[in-house]
């Protein structure tokens, strides 16, 4: 089994303060790992720490991520291309202020995909393949901005795949969404676990046991469980997780 991605020992501090203090994990390749905990635990500072999207948090991180084991906090990391192989879907869909069309085909181009035919035939797999391509297809000229919410989320989704990234990170990605778009976005999750690595952040227990083959439990910047999901919902190792699973804080 394939890990894609690896911490060592992650200390990431804002200022002075510290908030994860030493996480040792491992993501593996095609599989969905779900990051659980109460709130202000920690699960978006680490999620952001795998794309190096804390640049602007006046955060500092030590010891090491590693991405197909090559250091991503390297100086000499392509960061553009990290951000290619690793994309980011975050909680509130923000689609460019553009067609549909030019929503999916932006990456692409910014790569350097000039041929229409390309362009098209990009814009309609991963419009495909994040479920939104027979809602959108007859007029995919329409500003992202006047889809649904869900559609939205979908949206950004698709243009996320079209750069053909390794692993989809996903921040709470379906909180402000109702309940039958968050189904959708599910089941699309869950079918694209077959050919990308996805981690997701979720709040929702719920979502988590229903769609995650691992599971990460985390308080106070730390990481107290890492199991497969079956097992942390039915009989988890730590006395902590069964009382956050259970209700008993948080
Ligand atoms: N940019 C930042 N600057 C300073 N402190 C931050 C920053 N972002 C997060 N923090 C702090 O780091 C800790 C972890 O926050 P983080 O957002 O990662 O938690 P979380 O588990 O994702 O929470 P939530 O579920 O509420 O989104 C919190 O104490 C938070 O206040």
């Amino acid at each position: 089994m394939e890990k894609i991605l690896k911490c060592k020992n992650v200390v990431l501090k804002y200022g002075t303060k510290e908030a994860l203090h030493g996480i040792n994990m491992e993501i593996e390749q095609d599989k969905i790992t779900a990051l659980i905990g109460p709130s202000g635990c920690g699960k978006s500072t680490l999620l952001k720490c795998f794309n190096r999207m804390h640049l602007d948090d006046n955060a500092t991180v030590e010891g090491q991520i590693l991405f197909n084991d090559q250091d991503i906090y390297d100086p000499k990391e392509d960061m553009v291309e990290l951000r290619r192989q690793i994309g980011m879907v975050f909680q509130q869909p923000v689609p460019f202020p553009l067609s549909v069309y030019d929503n999916v085909a932006y990456g692409p181009r910014i790569g350097g995909v000039k041929d229409k035919e390309q362009l098209d035939q990009i814009v309609e797999e991963s419009l495909k393949q994040a479920a939104l391509w027979d809602e959108v297809k007859d007029d995919l000229k329409k500003s992202g901005l006047g889809l649904s919410g869900g559609q939205q989320q979908r949206l950004c989704i698709a243009r996320t795949l079209a750069v053909k990234p390794q692993v989809i990170l996903l921040d709470e990605p379906t909180s402000a969404l109702d309940p039958i778009s968050s189904g959708l976005i599910e089941e699309t999750l869950m079918k694209l676990k077959d050919e990308y690595t996805i981690v997701i952040v979720t709040h929702n227990m719920q979502q988590a046991a229903r769609i995650s083959d691992y599971t990460a439990f985390m308080l106070n910047g730390s990481l107290i469980e890492f199991n497969s999901t079956k097992q942390m919902f039915e009989k988890p190792d730590n006395q902590l997780t069964d009382d956050y699973l259970n209700g008993r804080f948080g």
